[in-house]
């Protein structure tokens, strides 16, 4: 777990050997003790070089083992004997040191990084604070605004940023093991003192109360509700205002109180589900380490309106050559410049030159045949997609993969008008394309793994989140969607207001409401799909009971908004008012309370006190219940991806951990429990009959999350 060498006949060289990132599970920490005891006590060594394994120094303590009990020695007496030690040890920062290898990187006496080195202390996205001291060192190294902020946003840092802050103290673009053992051997026997960072007097700025406030307010709106960045601000402030020991106890202290939270298990939930949720596996037993993707060259995107425009912007900026196609001059024009403005504005926010010599627009399909991908933007209209595949069929080589970008269609039936349904696959991408992390990779029964594993490659390659899906109505992400959705309108006919929902939500973690949510989408998307699917709109048949459809209960409220032209922000009314279109402070409008008051008369609905409780529970359980029926379906292979597709894909607040992981962390008996009593209440509603497999989770025990695949392995699987 580390190796222990003299170089240079008096540097004993530490080596971190845990790959893949060398984290500091309880054998590494046993092991760096026991080389510090054998260097500080071997008379031939005069300095120690520490350093990792594979080009990574370390990425920090292994987030496994804060599932269970403390094993081993404990990481903090560790470090401080490093920085106490009389002779002087210095850090060779390859790769990464985040976390506890950046704390451990602070004990040492000196720190060379390589110029490609990432340094960081991402304790706050894991729900926790720097706990083995770098709460405390990193204010003294480099002052309180700076420490600030980089312990309360987790950010990753350059090693050039590193030098500036100074908490480097060289940087090279050679190897650093090498040149930190010369380093160290001209350190020895020079004073320690100074370099015992813990030593240190914290540089403590005259406004230190109004910069903590400014920050408190600035992580309370940022992350609602998320305790880990306040505690955070607070062990700054104890590193500002109290001696180093007393600061450790201050730190110890918050770290035990996030611990025992939930909602570090949340944050620490989501991290290893980020990464499972890239493991996909597909009925035929191919999956992510036995299928090689397709090198993707160049791409062509049909359609320029905003899901195409954001698309066409995400392939570019990774270096793929794009034909983007549209079908009139006027679109194709007003296309080229929203894409050519969306580049430059994100090179040049990123700090590189825009790559507009990467992309074509033409209005001509026959322009496509020679691209290796095709991904199909076009409107949400199964006819008119079906006749752009026929058209490729015939255009594209053979061998080129096409791809649609639906967000619900069957795509299957697409894949049926081709000449090569295997290479037909969807990626559904969220809004704005370019921004959003999410990726829906959607297997039809027919796509081959090598068009699978091309999609979610190209997906990872444009720095997205890609979860792979089966194909069923809406997939995953929206087919949950639409229970969420009803259960807040049904909520509205039955006595709560826009903004007591949102605000319920709100408090719960969302950034925003359902309903605010909606006026930022814009109304008129959801009316469009529903008139289309024959739940509204003329066709709608005269008999059918105003407030039932298909066999069950309906809300028109959603429609009646729309047809009064309230189709949210754009048109400055929705579910809220606006000062004026595009505006986005949401004030409520008397106009809806009225209308849901007429509404709720008409039909003689005596409207009710409704609690947040309800609203959390019939539109939260309703949306994980639809979860468990997808797992029970075979369209999600684990309750990770769905939880990964809700976090990044609609903002499910984090430190939640998605909403199959809080309806486990409920408690599965009272979720059970509380769907049946909301079914009994209202059995027209099928949505709340709880599934079959949570019954099944409950009559099992209710074991964990990371369980359940257990249980439903013997379904079908679409994946
Ligand atoms: C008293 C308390 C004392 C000390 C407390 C210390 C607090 C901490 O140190 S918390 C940990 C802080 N560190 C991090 O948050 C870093 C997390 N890791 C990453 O950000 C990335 O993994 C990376 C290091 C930047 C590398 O990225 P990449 O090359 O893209 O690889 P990945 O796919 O992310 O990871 C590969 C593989 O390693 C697993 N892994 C990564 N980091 C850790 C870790 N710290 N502990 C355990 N496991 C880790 C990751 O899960 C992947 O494994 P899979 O099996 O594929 O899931």
């Amino acid at each position: 777990m580390a190796r222990y060498e003299l170089v240079k006949r008096s540097v004993a060289l530490i080596t971190l050997t845990n790959p893949p990132v060398n984290a500091l599970s309880s054998p590494v920490r046993h092991a760096i003790a026991k080389s510090m005891e054998r260097a500080l006590s071997d008379p031939k060594v005069t300095a120690v070089v520490i350093c990792g394994e594979n080009g990574r120094f370390c990425g920090g303590a292994d987030i496994r083992e804060f599932a269970g009990p403390l094993r081993g020695p404990p990481l903090i007496p560790v470090l401080d004997a490093i920085e106490a030690g009389r002779k002087p040890v210095v850090a060779a920062i390859e790769g990464v040191a985040l976390g506890g290898g950046f704390e451990l990187a602070l004990v040492c006496h000196y720190r060379i990084a390589h110029s490609k080195a990432r340094l960081g202390l991402p304790e706050v996205t894991l729900g926790i604070l720097p706990a083995a001291g770098g709460s405390q060192r990193l204010p003294r190294l480099i002052g309180i605004p700076a420490a600030l902020e980089l312990i309360t946003t987790g950010r990753h840092i350059s090693a050039q940023e590193a030098l500036k802050l100074g908490i480097v103290d060289q940087v090279t673009d050679q190897n650093a093991c090498e040149m930190a053992v010369e380093f160290a051997l001209k350190s020895v026997g020079k004073p320690l003192s100074s370099r015992r960072v813990s030593m240190l007097t914290t540089p403590c700025p005259p406004d230190l109360d109004a910069l903590l406030e400014a920050a408190t307010m600035q992580v309370k709106k940022k992350a609602r509700g998320v305790m880990a960045p306040l505690a955070c601000i607070q062990a700054v402030r104890a590193a500002a205002t109290m001696p180093f020991s007393k600061g450790m106890k201050r730190e110890s202290e918050l770290m035990t109180t996030l611990f025992n939270s939930g909602q570090a298990q949340a944050f620490q939930y989501c991290f290893f589900a980020q990464r499972t949720a890239g493991k996909w596996t597909l009925p035929s037993g191919a999956q992510w380490n036995n299928s090689k993707p397709r090198e993707i060259r160049s791409a062509a995107v049909i359609g320029l309106g905003t899901m195409g425009r954001g698309i066409v912007v995400s392939l570019a900026r990774v270096g793929i050559s794009v034909i983007a196609v549209e079908s009139e001059k006027k679109l194709l024009e007003n296309g080229r410049q929203m894409v050519i403005g969306m580049l430059e504005r994100d090179a040049k926010r990123r700090g590189v030159s825009a790559s507009l010599n990467l992309l074509n627009f033409t209005l001509s399909l026959q322009d496509l045949k020679d691209v290796d991908l095709v991904i199909e933007a076009v409107f949400e209209d199964m006819a008119l997609k079906k006749r752009v595949f026929q058209e490729l069929s015939k255009v594209c080589r053979p061998t080129t993969l096409l791809c649609t970008n639906t967000s619900g269609l069957d795509v299957d039936a697409l894949a049926g008008v081709t000449n090569r349904p295997h290479l037909v696959a969807g990626m559904h991408f969220f809004s704005p394309a370019h921004v959003m992390k999410l990726l829906e990779v959607v297997c039809g029964p027919r796509s081959s793994s090598e068009t699978i594993a091309t999609a979610m490659s190209l997906g990872k390659k444009m720095g997205k989140v890609s979860v792979a899906v089966g194909n069923c109505p809406g997939f995953v992400g929206n087919r949950m969607l639409k229970p969420y959705l009803d259960q807040a309108t049904f909520l509205l006919e039955e006595g709560a207001t826009p903004e007591q929902i949102d605000k319920a939500l709100e408090d719960f973690g969302f950034a925003m409401g359902v309903f605010r949510m909606s006026d930022l989408a814009g109304l008129d998307v959801g009316w469009r799909v529903r008139k289309e699917s024959g739940l509204t709109g003329p066709d709608v048949d005269s008999k059918n009971p105003p407030r039932r459809r298909q066999g069950h209960r309906y809300c028109p409220i959603p429609d009646m908004v729309c047809e009064q032209g309230r189709f949210g922000q754009k048109t400055g009314r929705g579910w809220y008012m606006y000062d004026k279109p595009g505006d986005t402070n949401a004030k409520p409008d008397p106009l809806i309370q009225n209308l849901l008051e007429t509404y709720r008369s008409r039909y003689g609905i005596q409207p009710r006190n409704i609690s947040d409780q309800e609203i959390i529970e019939r539109c939260l359980f309703v949306l994980a219940n639809e979860g468990f029926r997808i797992l029970e379906d075979g369209m999600a292979a684990r309750p990770e991806d769905i939880d990964v597709i809700y976090l990044f894909g609609y903002a499910f607040p984090r430190h939640r951990g998605g909403p199959m992981f809080y309806v486990s962390m409920v408690g599965l008996e009272r979720v059970l429990e509380r769907l049946e009593y909301y079914h009994q209440a209202h059995p027209d509603v099928p949505h709340l009959e709880p599934s079959a497999l949570l019954k099944k989770l409950v009559a099992c025990g209710s074991p964990p999350v990371q369980k359940w695949r257990e249980y439903i392995k013997t379904m079908h699987s679409h994946l």
